[in-house]
């Protein structure tokens, strides 16, 4: 089987959310390579964490309750949420899993809350980073890779219009050139890999290091890079500094913004200058820059700024995990 549902994203793209449908339910989730939780709203939960989102029904006819089974997840930017776990028919596009782990909750963050576009989310990293006790449960992916054509997903993120996500083929109508394999290191659970040199603008190489192991996350909005690119980037921007209030670098709304092009698997994928303009701060006609540092998370993320510039597909038809860029 294959699966192929649209990806649309949120104010500012600051996510992408997927129509899914669970048992008769339709809900829209957010579909995170950096997670590895299938969890929706719930009727489970207190009204006041809920802002007209759509609520899986545990009691409908096809959810089964996992007796004993509970979990809990946060998230890097600080959000979290937590439930109990049912088994229902998941439909991802056409790509069916017939026993999903759905993760209901019975609490959520006031991020999510407040995050009316969002039903929940749907993670596509690995298993092995499952939030469920006392036993981890596979991710969509996971439960349906041996029944799609090939053992794949593929994501094609855009900005202010949908996208899509593709689960058992690869659309080659998405993306130009060739594709760009190299490995994953999944040791962390997530899609991780090594990239390599970067370039500041087109005129050049003008890259003094390398940017190293980094992960791929769909469900990060923003790029973070090792503070010696970002700098070098930012050295190239009129205007642009460090805001401590606004807790990154900010810059003129109209200041004009390079291109950066980082080396992966040998090659040179190239974002455009407007996908670092992120949005506007609210403040001195300033915007937020798609391009931050790494030093408050611990490792590099390529996030939908860098997403949007390419055709990624996340693919384990080889044995070992590896991850495929295009440009499109
Ligand atoms: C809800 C959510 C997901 C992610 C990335 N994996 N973040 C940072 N926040």
């Amino acid at each position: 089987q294959t699966g192929t549902v649209a990806a649309n994203p949120e104010q500012y793209d600051q996510a992408y959310i997927c129509p899914v449908t669970i048992g008769s339910q339709t809900l829209h989730l957010d579909f995170d390579t950096g997670s590895s939780d299938l969890w929706v709203f719930s009727n489970l939960m207190p009204s006041s964490e809920v802002d007209g989102q759509t609520e899986f029904n545990t009691n409908s006819a096809g959810a089964t309750k996992k007796d004993g089974y509970t979990w809990s997840i946060s998230y890097g930017d600080g959000s979290g949420a937590s439930g109990v776990v049912y088994a229902d028919t998941v439909n991802v596009g056409g790509a069916t899993a017939t026993s999903q782990a759905v993760e209901a909750a019975t609490s959520v963050s006031s991020e999510f809350t407040s995050d009316t576009g969002s039903d929940g989310l749907l993670g596509l990293a690995f298993s092995s980073i499952n939030q469920v006790k006392p036993t981890p449960q596979t991710t969509f992916f996971d439960t349906v890779k041996s029944s799609l054509e090939a053992e794949l997903f593929t994501a094609d993120l855009q900005s202010n219009g949908p996208g899509s996500y593709t689960f058992g083929y690869i659309d080659s109508s998405k993306y130009t050139g060739s594709i760009t394999y190299t490995a994953v290191d999944n040791s962390q659970g997530f899609w991780g890999f090594t990239a390599g040199g970067y370039t500041v603008g087109g005129g050049g190489s003008n890259s003094t290091g390398t940017i190293g192991s980094a992960i791929a996350d769909t469900g990060t909005s923003l790029m973070y890079l090792p503070t010696a690119a970002v700098q070098s980037y930012y050295s190239q921007v009129s205007g642009s500094s460090y805001s401590s209030s606004q807790g990154g670098y900010i810059f003129p709304c109209s200041a004009s913004l390079p291109s950066l092009t980082v080396s992966i698997g040998g090659h040179g994928f190239v974002v455009p200058g407007s996908n670092f303009n992120y949005s506007p701060t609210g403040s001195g006609n300033t915007c937020f820059g798609g391009l931050q540092e790494n030093t408050g998370i611990g490792f590099t993320i390529f996030g939908d700024v860098f997403l949007r510039a390419v055709y990624a597909i996340f693919d384990e038809t080889q044995g070992s995990p590896r991850i495929g860029f295009a440009a499109q």
